[in-house]
């Protein structure tokens, strides 16, 4: 098994490099439904030039490089406790590479181990086969879509679809309802896995398992087929769009799975993934480890860029952008002119601030003055050369509910104007916003070559003992673009799009499968 090592590194690298062709296929067709000009359409295009960037830099697609998980069936007799050593050296090397982001971080001391390597990362899972070659499936999930990830138990009351009761109709409910409960946040337009049955584990293994078939992939069994295909239609109706935005894609693949329950036990779980839906596998030769063959791979070049133009020459409607620039230290009364739905394009400093460091500076001074200026929630992949200066690999935004808690305290406290994420905050940040004079402005999530690109230097990081993901990076940006989701006057799209599309959710509460 000499080139086993090898041959996993290909695997990773190309996972969270190079996006599988029907995900791409899912995104272009979604980007033709969206009319050209819309919140929507443009940021679909944002996220496939995204993907035509990751392919050029060999660069990760999103700086979330998730939970690996390695899917593999060996022949009898193949070394697993040999094959999980392999794996462990190539997943140290891809990090060290910049191709993975150190994720792996001890939950009791937030300790990052630095080399994607710890208790229970990554995941492995080995089952056997009668074949005699090795099948090696991964899948690169991110935190931000696997916490929209949801669990019910039925029968059960869902909010504006009323009972859920144990048969197939129940089962739509749970799945509907699912997609609602997500909004934007795990980066939509996206992708779920559905499991029926099973055990509180097994029901989620059985979601997860599902995001390896192919987003062409048609069910075998007639019911979870129309299920399916109802799903597909209906979900689309709900108006969440991409990335919260509104619009017509909000998910792109619904693949269901079931398997036996206990007769007191009734389990659905949605295993949600964002559009960087990055899943690979190889097939190796048993005795050398080296590949033979690709698995969600074929020849054809999807045209990332053939469905924006086709809908803009065939489509008047446009919604009026206004462009504001915007350079740290930002005063309140530049604040306040900003209005929801105005794109802000930002030259000079920002600082990377995300859950260790909200955590911090609520019972902490900030290690540099933040007066004026802006907040980045991102997580990036960093790499340091030889000289000693850290490099961007990649730097999307990271999820900003999760600092709900603090944001608007710390905002307050510190005196910043602007904070950057992706997927919306609450009634406290909407609030403290309008007491202070602050704004929030939505990134695409994902689209972290995009917006490494506008980084055009690292002028410096604090707080580097949280780990790289959670340190304060001191970033000078030049022509990065957000568009105002959350302003001083009260306004949040996030809350009319959750408000719109729970009112759109009710029109789904009367029984389809009887
Ligand atoms: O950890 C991150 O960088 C992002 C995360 O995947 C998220 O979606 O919030
Ligand atoms: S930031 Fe978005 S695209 Fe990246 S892993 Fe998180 S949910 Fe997925």
């Amino acid at each position: 098994m000499e080139k086993l090592q090898e041959s996993v590194y290909k695997l990773i690298v190309e996972t969270s490099t190079n996006l599988p062709n029907d995900v791409r296929r899912a995104i272009v067709s979604a980007k033709a439904k969206e009319n050209a000009g819309t919140r929507a359409a443009l940021s679909l295009t944002t996220i496939t030039d995204n993907i035509g960037m990751a392919d050029v830099n060999v660069s990760p697609i999103c700086q979330d490089t998730g939970m690996p998980t390695f899917e593999i069936k060996v022949p009898v007799g193949v070394n697993q406790i040999e094959m999980k050593k392999a794996i462990y050296l190539a997943m140290e090397q891809a990090t060290a590479d910049g191709k993975l982001r150190p994720n792996s971080v001890d939950s009791l001391t937030g300790q990052n181990s630095g080399n994607n390597l710890g208790e229970g990362t990554p995941v492995i899972h080995f089952e056997q086969w009668e074949k005699d070659v090795i099948d090696i499936r991964l899948i690169l999930k991110g935190g931000g879509c696997e916490n929209k990830n949801i669990q019910y138990s039925l029968p059960t009351e869902l909010e504006g679809l009323g009972r859920a009761g144990r048969d197939l109709d129940g089962i739509r409910k749970c799945i509907m309802h699912s997609v609602h409960q997500a909004q934007g946040q795990g980066c939509s337009a996206g992708f779920i896995g559905v499991g029926i049955g099973g055990d509180r584990t097994t029901s989620y293994s059985l979601a997860k398992e599902q995001l390896f078939r192919t987003v062409d992939d048609v069910n075998e069994v007639e019911d979870l087929s129309k299920l399916e295909a109802y799903v597909m239609e209906n979900a689309n109706k709900l108006g969440i769009g991409t990335m919260g935005f509104g619009g017509e894609a909000t998910l792109l693949g619904c693949k269901i799975g079931a398997m036996n329950r206990l007769p007191a036990s009734f389990f659905v779980s949605v295993a949600y993934n964002c559009w960087a839906y990055r899943r690979l596998g190889v097939v190796l030769d048993q005795s050398t480890g080296s590949i033979q063959e690709w698995l969600y791979k074929d020849d054809e070049t999807v045209d990332l860029n053939s469905a924006s133009e086709e809908v803009a020459a065939t489509t008047e409607e446009k919604q009026e952008v206004r462009e504001v620039v915007l350079e740290a230290p930002i005063t309140e009364e530049q604040i306040r002119e900003l209005q929801v739905g105005d794109v802000v394009v930002i030259n000079g400093m920002m600082h990377t601030g995300r859950d260790a460091i909200h955590h911090h500076l609520i019972d902490h001074d900030a290690p540099i003055d933040l007066n004026g200026q802006i907040i980045y929630h991102c997580g990036p992949v960093m790499l340091k050369d030889e000289e000693g200066q850290w490099h961007v690999k990649a730097a999307g935004p990271t999820t900003s509910i999760r600092e709900e808690p603090y944001q608007g305290d710390i905002m307050k406290k510190f005196g910043i104007r602007a904070v950057i994420g992706k997927g919306g905050m609450g009634p406290k940040t909407l609030k403290a916003l309008g007491e202070h004079g602050g704004v929030y402005l939505n990134a695409i999530g994902g689209a972290a070559q995009y917006y490494a690109d506008c980084i055009k230097g690292v002028k410096g990081v604090d707080l580097m003992e949280f780990g790289i993901p959670e340190a304060m990076w001191h970033l000078e940006v030049e022509g990065f673009k957000a568009i105002v989701t959350m302003d001083s006057h009260g306004n949040s799209l996030h809350a009319d799009v959750a408000k719109s599309s729970l009112e759109k959710l009710f029109e789904f509460k009367e029984a389809v499968f009887k």
